[in-house]
C-alpha cells in the first residue's frame, strides 16, 4: 500500500482564494497586526508569509516588528494600542516570545474579540465546551484537511500526540467536537508506539524529528504531521518518519506542504470572522 498524500498546499491556495473573494465583497478591508519581537529565523519567515497571505486577500496588514530586548511592559502597551484601534480586526503576536515576556501575560492582554490565534482564555473556553469562536489556526487547518482527504472524526480513535497550547490541546478539543474518540499522549505517556498503533487518526505534533516510525502507524491510518524540524542540512523534516510510513498509512500530510501553508490560510479566515463580528 502507498499512503495517498493529503496536499495542505493546494487546500490553502483554495481558502486563501475563498477568503479572497468573500474579502472583496465587504465594504471594508479586514485588518490585520501581527506583532514579532526578535529576530528569530523561522519566525521572521513565518510572519513574511502572514504579511504577504494578508495583503494577497485584500487585507490591511502591517507587521509591527520590536527588538529582542523589548520588556513585557513595552509589548503590553503595542497591545493596549492595537485593541484600541478601531481598523484592526485581528491581533496575533507572534510565538515563540523572548524569555523575559510571559507569554500569558501577552495573550491575556488581547483583546479576544480580535484574537485571530485562538490563545486568549476566552476563545480557549469557547473552543472546550465545544462552541468555538476564534479556533487556533493549526489544528482548524487540521480539521479541514481531514475533511478534504474525506475522513470522518466522528466515532474515529484519534490520538494527538503532544500536548502544547498552540497544536495539541486546541487539537484534541476540536476532534472531540467532531465527535472523534480522542486520546493525547505525551512524553509522559508509558507506551507510546502502542497508543499510536490503535488510532485510526494519528496527529504528530511533538516536535521531534522523525519520531513517529512506521511501525507506531495502524493500516491505513490517516496521519497528520504536524512537525516543522530544521536537520543540519537546512531541510524539513517532519515528526512522521514520512518514507516508512507511507508504506503503511492509508493517508498522510507532507511537510513541507502539508499542515504550514493550512495555518496561514486559517489565520486569514480567522481575520475575515473577527472582522465580520466585530463590524456586522
Ligand atoms: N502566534 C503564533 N505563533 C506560532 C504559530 C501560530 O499559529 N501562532 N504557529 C507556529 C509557526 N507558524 C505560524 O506562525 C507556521 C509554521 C509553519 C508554516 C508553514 O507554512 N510551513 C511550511 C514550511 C515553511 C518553511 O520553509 O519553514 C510548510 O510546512 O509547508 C506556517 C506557519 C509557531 N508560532
Amino acid at each position: 500500500m502507498t499512503a495517498r498524500p493529503i496536499d495542505g498546499k493546494a487546500l490553502a491556495a483554495a481558502l486563501r482564494a475563498e477568503v479572497a473573494a468573500r474579502a472583496a465583497a465587504l465594504p471594508y478591508r479586514p485588518g490585520l497586526v501581527v506583532v514579532l519581537v526578535g529576530e528569530d529565523a523561522a519566525s521572521t519567515l513565518y510572519v513574511r508569509n502572514k504579511e504577504r497571505a494578508a495583503r494577497a486577500a485584500g487585507f490591511e496588514s502591517r507587521t509591527i516588528r520590536l527588538p529582542a530586548e523589548t520588556g513585557e511592559a513595552e509589548l503590553l502597551s503595542v497591545i493596549a494600542g492595537l485593541n484600541a484601534d478601531d481598523a484592526v480586526d485581528g491581533i496575533l503576536v507572534q510565538l515563540p516570545l523572548p524569555a523575559q515576556i510571559r507569554t500569558g501575560a501577552i495573550i491575556r492582554a488581547i483583546d479576544p474579540a480580535k484574537d485571530v490565534d485562538g490563545f486568549h482564555p476566552e476563545n480557549v473556553a469557547a473552543l472546550a465546551l465545544g462552541a468555538p469562536r476564534l479556533a487556533p489556526c493549526t489544528p482548524r487547518g487540521i480539521f479541514l484537511l481531514l475533511r478534504a482527504a474525506g475522513v470522518e472524526p466522528r466515532g474515529a480513535r484519534a490520538l494527538v500526540l503532544g500536548r502544547s497550547n498552540i497544536v495539541g490541546r486546541p487539537m484534541a478539543a476540536l476532534l472531540l467536537a467532531g465527535d472523534a474518540t480522542v486520546t493525547i499522549a505525551h512524553s509522559r505517556t508509558r507506551d507510546l508506539a502502542a497508543e499510536c498503533r490503535r488510532a485510526e487518526i494519528l496527529i504528530a505534533a511533538v516536535g521531534r524529528p522523525a519520531m513517529v516510525k512506521g511501525d507506531w502507524i495502524a493500516p491505513g491510518a490517516t496521519v497528520i504531521d504536524v512537525g516543522i524540524n530544521r536537520g543540519a542540512d537546512g531541510a524539513l523534516v517532519g515528526d512522521v518518519d514520512y518514507q516508512a510510513a507511507l508504506g503503511v498509512a492509508g493517508a498522510i500530510t507532507p511537510v513541507p506542504g502539508g499542515v504550514g501553508p493550512m495555518t496561514i490560510a486559517c489565520l486569514l479566515e480567522n481575520t475575515l470572522i473577527a472582522a465580520a463580528a466585530r463590524r456586522g
